[in-house]
């Protein structure tokens, strides 16, 4: 357990745990002689593997389980966590962590795919908990308040990134449903007391299913249910594939298959179906078995082809290729390999794809690695429309320029699993024609549905408290931050209409004279947000969940190239603090790079303002001076790395990750004997400041020489500690400054 008062880094995967082990060694000598315990905690995704199946492994493989640890600590004051970005795994990923796991003596069961009895059905449920977006919702115990500090603002504006152009005639669009889908059958209520429910599944013969069994709920706590049809889902699809084709326009996929682990594969799966119909139609008895899964992706056949005897795998091939002639051509995840939007269900997120696309003119990349206008397809029409409405306007009025954009910071509801992102456990794929229905303990009926077999069937909750606390937050960001703020809410959607009965008791209680407060629907405010961007002025997004989400990758990709530039705060509801670092993913990309060329592009701006605050909240809790010092001087040694040009550069032979921290490193010590509040703190790091300084020629060139040539790390879900830690501090001189 964690000695108090202490400041938990986490260490996750990919390229922000690789960064970790140049970066932490570096706070951990910082922060030393100020009396802050700065320790890490590995909650990886083969930490988590390994920490939920002790059964599996003998003593010495066990691992402590450390995401329980932290969720406990983050509903207490205490907490002081700082949360990198982790892996959300999907099936294929989760798969090749336990490949890669089992390949290292680790005898932990397969995943299996169609559990045949009771103690495969428990592994799978097992699995299923370590599976998707895992380890946030468990931290989460406060809203979100993400922002681009004004010092990234301004260097963003100064130095803007590169911005696709944006033509009037551009053919892309969002695709989106009309009926059918889960924003058109949504019911919600709030509770007037607090009761427990069941959610009910009865089959046309009236043979009853209990799908959730005894869900406690809070008086005032909102809920809703909702459906997706199977049917209306795949004829929309099946016109969008077939309109792609007529308009000559790629066909892309938008999903959160790692937050909405249960319904977005689903949706994923009959994608994959529609788009590759001809094939489902001559090998369905084939696929069924080879037990290909198309909710796995594409890229779970071509796994599977090796099973098939040449012949027919060879014929399979040639009808693979014909299918991709038939149908529309596809946005591509990597030409150069051949994998598609549709292989694998992780690849393309739409938080960071559609940002990502719309920043580059609209245009995806085709099977010739060109750039084309695509039709996006995001199914469910909750909140296509801000992608549209954006899209729109940046045919209208030309891409945004980054140099005299306004910003748009985010206050996110997100505590205790609020809303679609808490649903996963109460959604489910319908096994017969009937209805579902949520009955209370009194067995009145709360919502009903009338489902069909296939359709995807989900309620979501958010508590009181956390409304309170948002609305909260809304109004104190908007007083701190003197910007105008907007609810983005629906007066014409079920759920919003509660959430803003909500606003009208809590919005009176609270000071906001003089304040700019106003609510409009995620289109409206779409538009009213853009206009203001567009002439250079700031407006605060209040937001639910999903488009927390959303609009801090959308916003921070458009202004300033990406989310890692982001602040990403969640003071926690019991007074503790959780840090996230930006607001994007661990950039798989990086690694790859970085395995090819040992040059991490990774940028750690996040994690430096995310330190930042934490040291910050650090010092008032615990009346510790020296700790608020660190802060501010680590903000002015950030601020000076990005005005000095020492971010990591995306290519080889130029200053990657670890030159970045070298720099960030040395600024901090100069600001630290630079500062005069604090005596000891000033004298100990003018001497580290001038050793790294006499020293900056050679530890640069001690971290450029290492670069150019490909390196082995031991693993990628489990790399090998001495190796990472080897490779991310190659130089020896920066080593023993640090160290001493
Ligand atoms: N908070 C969390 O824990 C989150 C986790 N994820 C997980 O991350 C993985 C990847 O998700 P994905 O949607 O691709 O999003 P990412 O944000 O990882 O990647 C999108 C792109 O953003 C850029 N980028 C992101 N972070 C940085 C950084 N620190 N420095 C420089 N560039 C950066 C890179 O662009 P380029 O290479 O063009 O420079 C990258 O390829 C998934 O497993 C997902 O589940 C995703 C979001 C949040
Ligand atoms: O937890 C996840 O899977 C992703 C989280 C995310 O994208 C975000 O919070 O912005
Ligand atoms: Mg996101």
């Amino acid at each position: 357990m964690a000695k108090t008062p202490s400041i938990i880094y986490t260490k996750t995967d990919e390229a922000p745990a690789l960064a970790t082990h140049s970066l932490l060694p570096i706070i951990q000598a910082f922060t030393k002689s100020s009396n802050i315990n700065v320790e890490s905690r590995d909650i990886s995704l083969a930490a988590r593997i390994l920490a939920n199946f002790p059964d599996f492994l003998t003593d010495e493989q066990k691992v402590h389980d450390a995401l329980a640890e932290l969720g406990d600590l983050a509903k207490r004051k205490e907490a002081n966590i700082i949360k990198l970005p982790n892996i959300s795994a999907s099936i294929p990923q989760l798969k090749d962590a336990l490949l890669e796991l089992q390949s290292k003596g680790y005898k932990l069961p397969n995943y299996p795919d169609e559990p045949k009895n009771e103690a495969e059905k428990s592994i799978k449920s097992r699995y299923d908990k370590i599976k998707g977006s895992a380890v946030n919702p468990v931290l989460r115990e406060g809203n979100s308040d993400r922002r681009a500090p004004k010092a990234v603002k301004n260097f963003a504006k100064r130095h803007p990134h590169s911005m696709g152009k944006w033509a009037a005639d551009s053919k892309t669009h969002v695709a989106t449903m009309s009926h059918g889908d889960f924003a058109h059958n949504e019911i919600s209520i709030t509770l007037p007391e607090a009761t427990s429910v069941n959610i009910v599944h009865t089959d046309a013969s009236g043979n009853t299913t209990v799908l959730k069994e005894n869900l406690n709920l809070l008086k005032g706590e909102i809920i809703d249910a909702t459906v997706m049809s199977k049917k209306a889902l795949i004829e929309f699809l099946k016109a969008e594939v077939k309109d792609a084709k007529d308009k000559n326009v790629l066909f892309s996929l938008h999903l959160k298959a790692t937050m909405m682990k249960v319904s977005d594969p689903i949706i994923f799966g009959h994608a994959v179906r529609v788009y590759f119909q001809d094939l489902f139609k001559k090998y369905d008895t084939l696929f069924d078995e080879i037990s290909f899964d198309p909710n796995n992706g594409f890229a779970n056949l071509i796994d599977k082809l090796d099973q098939l005897p040449s012949e027919k795998r060879k014929q399979l091939e040639k009808d693979i290729e014909a299918s991709f002639e038939n149908a529309p051509s596809v946005a591509m995840v990597n030409s150069d390999k051949g994998i598609t939007n549709l292989h694998v269900p992780s690849d393309v997120i739409v938080d960071a794809s559609m940002p990502a696309m719309i920043r580059t003119s609209g245009k995806m990349w085709n099977a010739q690695g060109k750039l084309q206008d695509t039709k996006a397809v995001i199914p469910d029409s909750s909140y296509a429309g801000v992608f549209s409405a954006t899209i729109d306007f940046c045919k209208k009025h030309g891409a945004f320029d980054p140099t005299t954009m306004g910003t748009v910071p985010n206050v996110g509801l997100m505590a205790q699993k609020a809303e679609e992102y808490g649903s996963h456990d109460k959604t489910f794929e319908i096994a017969s024609d009937g209805k579902v229905e949520v009955m209370d303990a009194n067995g009145e009926i709360l919502t009903k549905h009338d489902v069909e077999q296939g359709d995807i069937w989900r309620m979501c909750q958010v508590k009181d408290a956390p409304i309170e606390d948002w609305i909260t937050l809304a109004v104190s960001r908007a007083r701190a931050s003197k910007i105008p703020a907007v609810f983005w809410l629906d007066d014409e959607r079920a759920h919003d209409v509660e959430l803003i009965k909500k606003l009208n008791i809590y919005l009176p209680k609270l000071d906001t004279s003089g304040l700019e407060i106003k609510i409009l629907s995620p289109v409206e405010a779409t538009n009213y947000t853009l206009e203001r961007v567009k002439a250079g002025l700031d407006t605060i997004s209040v937001s639910g969940n999903v488009l927390r989400d959303y609009l801090t990758d959308l916003f921070p990709i458009l202004e300033l190239g990406t989310s890692a530039k982001m602040l990403s705060i969640v003071p926690l509801m019991n007074g503790g603090g959780l840090f996230e670092t930006g607001a994007g993913g661990s950039a798989p990309k990086h690694v790859q790079q970085f395995l090819e060329e040992n040059h991490l592009r990774w940028d750690s701006l996040g994690e430096f303002l995310a330190l930042a605050m934490s040291l910050e909240h650090f010092g008032n809790v615990n009346d510790n001076e020296k700790a608020i010092i660190l802060s501010e001087t680590l903000d002015a040694a950030t601020e000076k790395l990005l005005l000095d040009g020492k971010s990591p550069s995306r290519v080889v032979n130029e200053i990657d990750n670890r030159g970045s921290h070298f720099y960030l490193a040395m600024f901090w010590a100069e600001a630290l004997a630079n500062q005069t509040k604090n005596e000891a703190l000033k004298h100990e790091f003018a001497q580290v400041f001038r050793d790294l300084q006499a020293h900056e020629a050679k530890i640069s060139e001690e971290l450029i020489v290492v670069q150019g040539k490909s390196l082995n790390i031991g693993g990628y879900y489990e790399p090998t500690e001495d190796l990472v830690s080897q490779a991310m501090r190659p130089s020896d001189t920066f080593n023993k400054i640090i160290n001493g």
